[in-house]
């Protein structure tokens, strides 16, 4: 493949959306999170960014979704920046789980009650409970503030409905938080870090912006656009492979097989894929399959994984 050619990659973009658009029948859109219910289940959007910067959509490239666990990368970024990998690690592991994202089973039965990693929801949380701040505005700025260099977009924002919709009916994570508050591994105000938390889940974005943001990753923290190298290698390096092993949550494996690229799935369908060195995609098609990921959006990348030989393995 020719990656100078624009016009063949926007046609296989188009091609592969056309093969994959009606795969959304066999999913469902999240309804957990009222305000994500709302959303047509036929949509389908890809973006992609080579590593010249060079940004080429197609479908439905434009309309706004909330990251939901795609945030989970960036939250961990942060984390990673601000306190280094032993800190970060004595708190939330390294291993996948098997287990659907938002699950409580192993955070008791394991020994210490650590969460297995920081993709499933109770990692994520202990996570945004590392990031440091006077104030849930300021600790989200952080965040809000690395997000706005590698989309390049200066309004980024949280979706307010989704925020409070989540907020509303997020007992599963309260007791997720709680749990972790008990275990010593959450410090600090437990509602303010779920506030925290829903706030980062519910910040929206586009294809375009998650193609962008996974080709910062992809270049390993460097951002061709600004010329400025936006984190370190080396926290590249962890959240890549943190998006190959869990990424996917329980599908991670299967992903990996069939796709092979470094990706991180979210429920408002979102797929954010960077592949090491070439280019980042995002995907977005909310209908999703059962383990919560959008079951477009993985067949399209599978189609473009085959067709551009992206597989890492
Ligand atoms: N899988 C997801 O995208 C989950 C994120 C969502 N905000 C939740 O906590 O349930």
């Amino acid at each position: 493949m020719n990656f100078s050619d624009h016009t063949s990659i926007r046609q296989t973009l188009e091609n592969v959306l056309e093969q994959s658009k009606s795969v959304a029948e066999k999913g469902e859109v999240a309804s957990y999170i009222p305000e994500l219910a709302r959303r047509e289940k036929d949509l389908l959007g890809v973006s992609v960014c080579l590593q010249d910067g060079t940004l080429l959509s197609a479908g439905d490239a434009h309309l706004p979704f909330t990251l939901q666990s795609i945030s989970k990368i960036f939250s961990l970024m942060v984390a990673l920046c601000e306190h280094g990998g032993d800190y970060v690690f004595r708190r939330v592991g390294k291993e996948p789980t098997g287990d659907p994202f938002n699950s409580i089973i192993k955070l008791e039965t394991i020994k210490p009650h650590k969460p297995l990693n920081p993709m499933i929801n109770a990692g994520a949380i202990a996570v945004a409970g590392m990031i440091p701040g006077a104030t849930i505005e300021a600790r989200l700025e952080k965040i809000m503030r690395l997000l706005r260099k590698m989309t390049g977009n200066a309004d980024l924002r949280v979706n307010e409905k989704v925020y409070q919709s989540e907020k509303q009916t997020a007992d599963r994570n309260r007791a997720l938080a709680y749990f972790l508050k008990d275990s010593g591994i959450l410090e600090g105000d437990v509602e303010e870090t779920l506030d925290l938390y829903f706030r980062h889940c519910s910040i929206e974005v586009t294809t375009a912006e998650v193609a962008r943001m996974a080709a910062v990753l992809a270049a390993d923290g460097y951002d061709i656009r600004s010329g400025e190298q936006l984190f370190p290698r080396e926290v590249a390096r962890i959240c890549k492979t943190f998006m190959v092993t869990c990424g996917m949550y329980n599908a991670s494996g299967e992903f990996a097989i069939d796709v092979g690229i470094p990706a991180k799935s979210g429920v408002a369908g979102g797929i954010m894929a960077a592949v090491p060195q070439r280019m980042g995609i995002g995907v977005f098609g909310p209908a999703l399959d059962d383990k919560g990921n959008s079951v477009a959006g993985v067949h399209l990348l599978q189609k473009l994984s085959q067709q551009w030989e992206l597989s890492i393995f």
